[in-house]
């Protein structure tokens, strides 16, 4: 379906969406200094033509503003004109769409994820075992185990992008770029935080269980 042929409606309720998880986000501190970036599929997922909403570059994301978000196709180009620039890691975003076909994929830098992706990044993923909160990714087992892959951060975002097909892992809606910040998705955007959130929470523990060890007996 082309972009023309999706509603405007649809459009304007996936920026309200957006909008409002910006808020929330902002309001936990997730945009410091105004890095994070966030988007939303707009229109059925198919791999040959996608579309998504993502946040302008280099805004301040605790504000709510009509320059907020635009339109882009599956190859991060401003399918309308604008004097907006997409997210400077709007490939990243395009990549896990393709991958995926999820409809939203939120990227925040954390003090936690940031933390974790370092002690863990010479490893290439953060193994995670035996905590409820893994169920946030639909995983039911008891003691389950998941790793969460950590890409280095190359200044090039082409780079990391063309990694992420070799990492990505169905089962682990989420990849972590080492000392910088995590992307989480899913498919709609209330999949997408509840994962994002899940991330955080378990980072948080490991942080804390890593330092209590370090402190036992
Ligand atoms: C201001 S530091 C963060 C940026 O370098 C980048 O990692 C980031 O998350 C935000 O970039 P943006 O282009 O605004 O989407
Ligand atoms: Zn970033």
């Amino acid at each position: 379906m082309g972009f023309e042929k999706i509603t405007l409606e649809h459009k304007r309720q996936v920026l309200e969406e957006l909008a409002d998880i910006k808020a929330l986000f902002a309001s936990r501190n997730w945009f410091p200094g105004t890095s994070g970036n966030l988007s939303m599929r707009v229109g059925e997922f198919d791999p040959e033509q996608f579309y998504f909403a993502v946040t302008a570059s280099g805004k301040d994301k605790s504000l709510r503003t009509p320059e907020d978000f635009l339109f882009v196709d599956k190859h991060g180009k401003a399918i309308e004109t604008t004097t907006l620039k997409p997210s400077a890691e709007t490939l990243i975003h395009c990549e896990i769409y393709r991958l995926t076909g999820c409809g939203a994929v939120f990227h925040v830098h954390t003090v936690f994820n940031n933390l974790i992706s370092e002690f863990f990044g010479a490893e290439g993923s953060v193994p995670i075992q035996g905590i409820e909160l893994i169920k946030a990714f639909n995983i039911w087992e008891e003691n389950a185990e998941i790793r969460v892959p950590v890409l280095p951060n190359f200044a090039d975002i082409p780079s990391i992008a063309e990694l992420v097909p070799g990492v990505l892992d169905p089962k682990v809606p989420g990849i972590l770029l080492r000392n910088h910040g995590i992307y989480a998705w899913g498919k709609d955007a209330f999949e997408a935080k509840r994962h994002l959130e899940a991330f955080e929470f378990l980072f948080e523990v490991m942080y804390r269980q890593l330092l209590l060890k370090g402190a036992s007996k």
